[in-house]
């Protein structure tokens, strides 16, 4: 029997008071050494997904470079398609398969332009992507496992749904504040604290100054 959807991790790296980025987007809090860590983690997963922000903001390859193995495949959810041609994602998607999950609200011209690029784009949910169907449909296709890596808005509607299995989040030794710098987790966040998903510690590991925490959910 196929599963109704793949084991889904969500990663991140924070500064202390749980920021993923400043108000201007510099997001770089890993350490080399935890950077080698992820990329182990990205070479054991099928598939690494990301909102359209991320890929606005970082512009990321989102491949396996600090440590030798497989490339996941690449998961954008951009409900109107936009995603630019010049992205690294775009310019690298004829060597690294890629997705691109959009939603019904497309227009036919981003639709049109997409169909241009050697990817699979994934019509799911009428408004914004349905993150639920759209797993099933990864299952379908054999994908077995998913590591979110952000950003906030992305994570919050994972954990909303509660659609996740897993959280591998590094503690960075850095102060960022700021009350419009991303969180880990944005969007309308719970009401009250017995809302939350229960978590269990599973493993801390010390790598210099961060720390590399590992919850499961219960
Ligand atoms: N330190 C770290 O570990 C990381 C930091 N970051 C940082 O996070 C920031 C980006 O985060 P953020 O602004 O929250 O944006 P996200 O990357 O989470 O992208 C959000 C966008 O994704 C699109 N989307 C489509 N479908 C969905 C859906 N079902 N649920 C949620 N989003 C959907 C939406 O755009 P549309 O409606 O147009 O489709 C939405 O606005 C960047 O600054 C980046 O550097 C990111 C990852 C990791
Ligand atoms: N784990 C982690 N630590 C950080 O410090 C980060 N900035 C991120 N960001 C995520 O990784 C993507 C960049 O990937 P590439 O190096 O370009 O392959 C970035 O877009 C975020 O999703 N993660």
């Amino acid at each position: 029997m196929v599963k109704s959807r793949p084991h889904v991790t969500l990663s991140a790296a924070t500064s202390i008071d749980g920021k993923i980025a400043t108000v201007t987007g510099d997001s770089k809090l890993s350490s080399k050494q935890d950077s080698v860590r992820l990329h182990k983690l990205r070479s054991q997963v099928d598939a690494i997904l990301v909102g359209k922000n991320t890929v606005l903001v970082d512009d990321p390859m989102l491949t396996v470079r600090h440590t030798k193995g497989k490339n996941p495949i690449r998961i954008i959810l951009d409900s109107k398609g936009t995603i630019s041609k010049n992205s690294k994602i775009i310019q690298t998607c004829n060597k690294i398969p890629t997705i691109v999950a959009v939603s019904h609200q497309i227009s036919k011209s981003n639709l049109d332009k997409l169909k241009k690029f050697p990817i699979e784009i994934i019509m799911v949910g009428s408004n914004s992507i349905n993150i639920k169907l759209l797993l099933k449909k990864l299952s379908d296709k054999k994908i077995k496992s998913v590591l979110v890596e952000g950003g906030g808005t992305v994570n919050w509607e994972f954990i909303k749904y509660d659609l996740f299995d897993e959280l591998i989040i590094t503690l960075s030794p850095f102060l960022i504040g700021g009350k419009n710098a991303v969180s880990l987790i944005d969007g309308n966040g719970f009401k009250k604290i017995s809302n939350s998903p229960n978590l269990r510690l599973k493993s801390i590991k010390r790598l210099k100054n961060h720390l590399v925490l590992n919850y499961a959910k219960v």
